[in-house]
């Protein structure tokens, strides 16, 4: 990896992307035949990009059983303790209706609602994920959303990586397509004759998935534009090089976008890192893909000092921050920006993609400075409640009248004085 001296001006925001003319025309083509044909252009894009024609889109309830029965059952009970434990982080994100009254008999709210469907992107491509299912899935559920729809390409031989499905039955989700790319979004979007449309769409994919996710904005909600995986570990001397070096890869192995920095003030680690990194890579499986994203996407920068090493950590806003210094929580005050922090060496990132609880979708590209991660709020919405008395129309009607009139709004003036009239 390369080591460099900083003392600042980093940034993640590499990875942004818009794509292509051509790719940005194929989306807006993909998803104007799935409107005007729906699920037949959804087969044919399904047998032009994933290589299977399909006679049926759904997943049925006897491939669903056949692939939660296949599952390990060591494997499975692995699952179900991933899935309590993100539950009940859930749960305590919770949000309910709230209500005051003032002493002129107003009542005024908020009434929290769940969506009530939401539709999920599970990406296809080199690796399944069924903790992304459960990252998911568990907040749909803990907020109260009726309708979850999942969303996945087939692989050649017509069939769903067997995890993210049996990760989806052990949930109790079963509404399940096989259809990935632009042409699942504009179908969750827009519907068809096999699928009904959601209101938002979750979940990350490649550039086509992202580009119709932000084309069909608007006719629904989308959750974000999650890019490339990311790690920042800031470290002193006295954390273990060979812990670091394993964290780092085991974010560069996700793609050869994902990006894996280390920030420190000692040279000593820096090198020691450098040459760990080397040598783990040796025997990784995904060494192809982790070597990739280390070369284009992967730094080590050394500070002078611990506190220009935290400022470096706020500039890259990181998904995912570790901290392994002699006392990481003295910095937690001063650490403003990352999608999700890990404090001390047990706190090993993967501990946090599969199994402590918070969720592992976070902002990526910077964009953790202003967003956070996937939670239960995402899947509710909030309406205001007001219910005024006469009373209080009677005290400040003159008011609102003289608002809506300075803006101009003589309609919405008369319809308050229209009631003070009433009134006398
Ligand atoms: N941030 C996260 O949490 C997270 C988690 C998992 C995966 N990911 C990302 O998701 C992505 C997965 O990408 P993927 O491609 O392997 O799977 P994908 O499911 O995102 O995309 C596959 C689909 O792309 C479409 N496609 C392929 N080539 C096309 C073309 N030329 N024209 C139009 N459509 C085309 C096809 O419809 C295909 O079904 C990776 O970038 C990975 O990093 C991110
Ligand atoms: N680290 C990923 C988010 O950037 C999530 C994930 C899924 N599986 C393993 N990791």
């Amino acid at each position: 990896m390369k080591i460099e001296r900083i003392r600042g001006g980093v940034s993640l925001r590499r990875t942004i992307e818009s794509g292509t003319e051509e790719q940005r025309r194929a989306v807006l083509d993909i998803i104007a035949a799935v409107r005007a044909r729906g699920d037949e252009a959804l087969k044919e894009y399904t047998e032009r990009f994933d290589g299977v024609r399909l006679d049926s889109l759904k997943v049925t309830e006897a491939e669903l059983e056949r692939a939660h029965a296949a599952m390990d059952a060591e494997m499975l009970q692995i699952i179900r303790e991933a899935a309590a434990n993100i539950r009940t982080y859930h749960e305590r994100q919770k949000r309910s209706s709230w209500w005051m009254t003032n002493e002129d008999g107003t009542i005024l709210g908020q009434k929290v609602t769940p969506l009530d469907a939401v539709g999920l992107y599970v990406p296809g491509g080199t690796a399944a994920y069924p903790s992304s299912v459960l990252m998911n899935v568990i907040p749909a559920q803990v907020a109260g959303v009726k309708r979850i729809v999942i969303t996945s390409p087939p692989n050649q031989d017509g069939a769903l990586p067997a995890g993210v499905l049996a990760a989806a039955y052990e949930l109790g989700v079963t509404e399940i397509y096989k259809v990935g790319g632009a042409q699942a979004v504009a179908a969750l979007a827009y519907g068809t004759e096999t699928i009904r449309p959601v209101d938002k769409i979750f979940g990350p994919g490649n550039i086509y998935v992202a580009l119709a996710k932000r084309e069909v904005f608007g006719h629904v909600a989308i959750d974000m534009i999650a890019g490339p995986s990311e790690i920042v570990v800031l470290a002193d001397e006295t954390a273990h090089a060979d812990e670091i070096a394993a964290d780092l890869l085991s974010q560069a192995e996700h793609d050869v976008r994902a990006s894996a920095i280390l920030v420190t003030p000692s040279m000593k680690l820096a090198l020691a890192v450098a040459s760990e990194v080397e040598r783990q890579l040796e025997t990784l499986p995904r060494r192809g893909i982790a070597q990739a994203a280390l070369e284009h996407y992967g730094a080590i920068y050394v500070t002078e000092t611990l506190e220009e090493a935290v400022d470096v950590v706020n500039e890259l806003a990181p998904e995912h921050l570790e901290v392994m210094t002699a006392e990481p929580l003295a910095l937690l005050g001063k650490l403003r920006h990352a999608g999700a922090m890990f404090f001390g060496r047990f706190s090993s990132e993967p501990v946090g993609d599969y199994f402590a609880g918070p969720n592992h979708v976070l902002p990526t590209n910077g964009t953790a400075r202003f967003s956070s991660g996937l939670g239960v709020d995402e899947f509710v919405k909030k309406s205001s409640v007001i219910v005024y008395s006469d009373a209080a129309l009677a005290q400040h009607g003159g008011k609102i009248a003289a608002f809506a009139r300075l803006e101009g709004l003589e309609a919405h003036a008369r319809a308050v004085e229209m009631r003070l009239k009433k009134g006398e």
